[in-house]
């Protein structure tokens, strides 16, 4: 396992202790281990080396002392800073964003995740071309673009070939996410054209939104097949998943599983994963999930809510999902007001989960009587299939059926009414 020192800068802006801690879990997601943690109480950053004179070479010595073989800073670096901290200090330096997009690109499984992913990484290499991480995409591209371009006093030259030569792989990259999410954008317009609630589940990752949406899946009678992918580890869901969830009475809407979020999220990641969060976007309802066992719960609300505004989402009505009530030592299924504690893996609270969501969603329904003239067959069937039928009689004139509705339903159907 590489080992890894982990630093970062103490200042009144932010809760260091809670970034730090987040840190390491980020690091022992990329499998990397953790030997020694160093902070700095600063101000503001130091231009060249990013920690001051004194603290670099604590590093230089820790590093020696457990044998480490790279730091990983809590911060976005400049270039300048990665390579005067490399050369001060002797290990390979990876700043908060690299990690990330790193342990997204090990995650990514499906054609569009690794898509968004590549495009976020070399965005964020494209100031950084003179840094190490760049020097080896300079020796990749150098063989297509011809040797000349190796020698030193190319230096101009190379780094604007790089530059376009990365620019260029951008917009490929694009082209062909566009091309795979055709299917997709078609998918979500007509999810939009049914009429259908929609719902998504958003908030920190691991908080429990996968098991949530399974959850509901199962308390609702759907096939296993439509399960999504559940697992105790930062990013499990990259890719977002949308299913029908159908009561006993009719009523349904549908459900999405989105990306989970982190403090400090790289901008050009959540750029690139904006399609994803789509469906987040569109949503009537949103179900922030979160982690009620752990003691930074309210940190990462704050961490949701900021992420969401930073794309536009801050005017989608939401209940708060305190989740793994089983954990944290307190009563559960509780509801108070738009909050509700609960566990994933209890069925009674997933019951009176979907019941909150319910009262939320499921307005404007009414109880009326129709008469539908023979003639008219498939609007019984039509009926039957989406609204909770009271009471049907067979009338001379017609079938009289009496329904609880939705408005779309009873606006379709205004001229039968009784
Ligand atoms: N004890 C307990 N564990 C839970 C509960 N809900 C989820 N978990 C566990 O928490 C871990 C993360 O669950 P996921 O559903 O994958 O979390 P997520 O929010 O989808 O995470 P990302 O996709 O990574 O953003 C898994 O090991 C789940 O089994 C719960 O109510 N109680
Ligand atoms: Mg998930």
């Amino acid at each position: 396992m590489t080992a890894v020192i982990i630093g970062g800068i103490e200042n009144q802006t932010e809760n260091f202790t809670y970034t730090m801690e987040e840190l390491q879990a980020l690091a022992e997601a990329d499998n990397l281990e953790v030997v020694a943690s160093v902070h700095q109480k600063l101000e503001r950053p130091v231009a060249a080396t990013y920690f001051g004179a004194g603290k670099v070479t604590e590093i230089f010595q820790a590093g020696q002392v457990h044998a480490a073989d790279a730091l990983i800073v809590n911060d976005e670096l400049s270039p300048t800073q990665i390579r005067n901290l490399e050369q001060d200090t002797g290990l390979t330096v990876i700043d908060r964003t690299a990690l990330i997009l790193d342990i997204f690109a090990s995650r990514a499984r499906t054609k569009e995740a690794k898509l968004q992913v590549e495009i976020a990484k070399l965005q964020y290499q494209l100031p950084r071309l003179r840094t190490s991480a760049a020097e080896k995409l300079d020796q990749q591209t150098a063989g297509n673009a011809g040797g000349g371009f190796t020698n030193r006093g190319a230096g101009e030259t190379k780094l604007e070939l790089n530059r376009r030569v990365i620019e260029k792989q951008i917009s490929q990259l694009r082209k062909k996410l566009k091309d795979v999410q055709k299917d997709q954008v078609t998918q979500s317009k007509q999810r939009r054209a049914s009429g259908l609630p929609q719902v998504a589940l958003v908030g920190y990752t691991n908080a429990g939104k996968s098991t949530t949406m399974n959850g509901l899946l199962q308390l609702t009678g759907q096939e296993e097949d439509k399960q999504v992918f559940v697992k105790n580890m930062l990013f499990a869901t990259l890719d977002t998943s949308v299913r029908k969830v159908h009561f006993a009475d009719n009523k349904e809407f549908l459900l999405s599983d989105t990306v989970g979020f982190v403090s400090k999220l790289p901008h050009n990641l959540v750029a690139a994963f904006e399609s994803t969060l789509a469906e987040a976007r569109n949503a009537d309802l949103l179900v922030q999930v979160i982690d009620a066992s752990d003691p930074h719960a309210r940190e990462m609300i704050a961490t949701t809510e900021e992420t969401l505004a930073s794309i536009g989402i801050d005017d989608i009505p939401m209940i708060y999902a305190y989740n793994k009530a089983d954990l944290a030592n307190t009563r559960y299924p509780l509801v108070t007001g738009d909050a509700i504690t609960y566990s994933a893996r209890d069925s009674q609270s997933l019951q009176v989960l979907a019941d909150v969501i319910r009262q939320k969603i499921f307005t404007g329904y009414q109880t009326l009587t129709f008469l539908i003239p023979f003639a008219e067959g498939q609007l019984v069937q039509q009926l039957n299939e989406e609204a909770q039928i009271i009471k049907t009689d067979y009338l001379a004139t017609g079938t009289q059926i009496t329904a609880e509705v939705s408005p779309q339903l009873a606006a379709q159907l205004q001229d039968y009414v009784q």
